[in-house]
């Protein structure tokens, strides 16, 4: 069907689009108002709506739900000025299949989108998996995953900036590699540079170059990044590390397009397109006043939040199979090996899987096909250990015997898990170590809590005044914490 709808209240908007795409023998109707979509919403059928988010008497957003609502089939291309690209991605978020900026700068590459679209050539899975597969980017089978890529890849071509936040080792870095891939810069240089493991001077020297003679031991003048991918993509890692100081000169790229070398003078001009990622999520950081906040709104244009290894751990399987032929391993995993894989926590996700999955295909001895519990690490072990008891422990609880005994063991498994996460750091971030020590306060209070219930033979008021605590309190560990028995 190439009938189109054009949703604008800018007149001229409507009567260049209806020029154009006339044309080139589409079928246009133009709405000025929410009011007048509605009615043509309700007499005809459309290919492809493209939707003003900004109306005076409707939200763009509503306006879209109710397109895919009755034309499910329908395209949609959102029309966004700069200052609303963000709700143009939380349309694409709701399905739109495009957003395109407004005015128009590049009248060919409009009439290539919406041809694309007609002709379904927007984008497919298979495009999506390709490109990922090219960057080694495995994206899995979970819902959360899919959303993330293919929101990834539609804002991919576009000029934003990306903000990519995820806990420690969930391949922030390969997801950015996939967006580079994905755009038209693909040809031109991609650069990662991590801002926390840098001196400040090093840093700013990295990005923005010097002159001969700015500092000592500068005795070469030196292009930055971004004069070298001035048409690349930059990915500023850990970006929360950076300087106060470089965070001024990045926010001067980002609103001027321009900076000056270390020690220069002469303002040059940069198109590097930037990708910030973060383990820490930024806008806290800004809360913490340790970020600027006219920074972070400049980098926050999309947020690509990408999950923990323990929230999409059905993938595990997948993951592994990769790992193991990345390796050239043809080991296998028995199931229970695999399950305890899967209850695992990863806190240093996707990056200690890699890691385990080597190891183990290191240190088996060549007789051995099959991996089974007694190979994994002892780490996966306890974790497995703590994981059951934190389940069983959210139960109601129903008897009190040997809760001492289960407090023992819980401290003995808790302890070795401490230890080993600081005998192997690099796999650990310490938001999974607080998650850990809220656990043992719990399991402590608990403990405590029921024991001096027994003691004080369920009489709440005696059970508080043996723990030394308020009423007040003992009601608040019993009910507010959920430990009642
Ligand atoms: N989806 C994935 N598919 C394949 N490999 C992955 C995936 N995610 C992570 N990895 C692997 O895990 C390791 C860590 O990935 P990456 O460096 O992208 O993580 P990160 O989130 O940027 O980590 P950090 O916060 O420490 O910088 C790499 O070896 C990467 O190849």
């Amino acid at each position: 069907m190439d009938n189109i709808l054009v949703v604008d209240d800018e007149q001229e908007v409507g009567n260049f689009l209806s020029f154009l795409l006339e044309e080139k023998g589409y079928r246009v109707s133009v709405a000025e108002s929410g009011k007048q979509t509605l009615d043509l919403l309700n007499d005809h059928k459309f290919g492809l709506a493209m939707l003003d988010v900004r109306l005076p008497d409707a939200n763009g957003l509503d306006l879209l739900k109710e397109i895919k609502q009755k034309l499910p089939l329908c395209k949609v291309i959102i029309m966004t000025g700069y200052s609303t690209v963000k709700t143009a991605v939380e349309a694409i978020k709701l399905g739109a299949n495009d957003y395109i900026e407004k005015p128009f700068e590049d009248i060919d590459q409009l009439e290539v989108q919406i041809d694309a679209l007609f002709n379904d050539k927007d984008y497919t899975e298979n495009t999506i998996e390709s490109l990922a597969h090219g960057v080694g980017f495995i994206i899995g089978q979970q819902a959360k995953m899919k959303h993330l890529v293919t929101l990834a890849y539609k804002i991919a071509s576009k000029n934003v900036n990306v903000l990519i936040e995820g806990e420690t080792g969930t391949g922030k870095e390969v997801l950015a590699r996939f967006i580079h891939q994905a755009s038209a810069r693909r040809d031109q240089p991609f650069i990662g540079i991590n801002c926390g493991a840098l001196s400040h001077a090093l840093l700013e020297s990295e990005l923005f170059g010097h002159e001969k003679g700015a500092f000592t031991g500068a005795v070469n003048q030196r292009s930055g990044i971004f004069e070298i991918a001035s048409q690349g993509t930059l990915l500023l890692d850990e970006i929360a590390e950076m300087t106060p100081a470089v965070q001024v000169k990045l926010l001067r790229v980002l609103e001027t397009r321009e900076f000056m070398r270390v020690g220069g003078e002469k303002p040059l001009r940069t198109n590097t397109r930037i990708l910030a990622a973060s383990h820490a999520n930024l806008g806290e950081t800004v809360r913490q006043q340790q970020f600027r906040e006219d920074l972070f709104y400049r980098l926050d244009v999309v947020k690509l939040q990408i999950p923990s290894l323990r929230e999409r751990n059905k993938d595990i399987p997948l993951f592994v199979s990769y790992f193991l032929e990345k390796n050239s391993s043809s080991l296998t995993f028995s199931d229970e090996a695999m399950n305890l894989l899967k209850n695992y926590s990863w806190p240093g996700n996707v990056r200690e899987l890699a890691n385990t999955v080597t190891q183990l295909t290191t240190l088996m001895d060549g007789e051995k096909t099959t991996i089974t519990p007694a190979d994994l690490p002892e780490k996966i072990i306890l974790g497995n250990e703590i994981q059951t008891r934190e389940k069983n422990s959210s139960q109601p609880v129903q008897t009190t015997d040997d809760d001492t005994t289960d407090l023992k063991s819980f401290l003995n498994a808790w302890e070795n898990h401490m230890i080993h996460s600081l005998e192997d750091l690099r796999n650990f971030d310490f938001n999974h170590i607080e998650n850990q020590i809220k656990e043992l306060e719990h399991r402590v209070e608990t403990t405590f809590v029921k024991q001096a219930l027994i003691e004080a033979d369920g009489n709440r008021k005696e059970a508080a005044h043996l723990l030394n605590i308020s009423q007040r309190k003992f009601r608040y560990l019993l009910n507010e914490k959920n430990k009642e028995d």
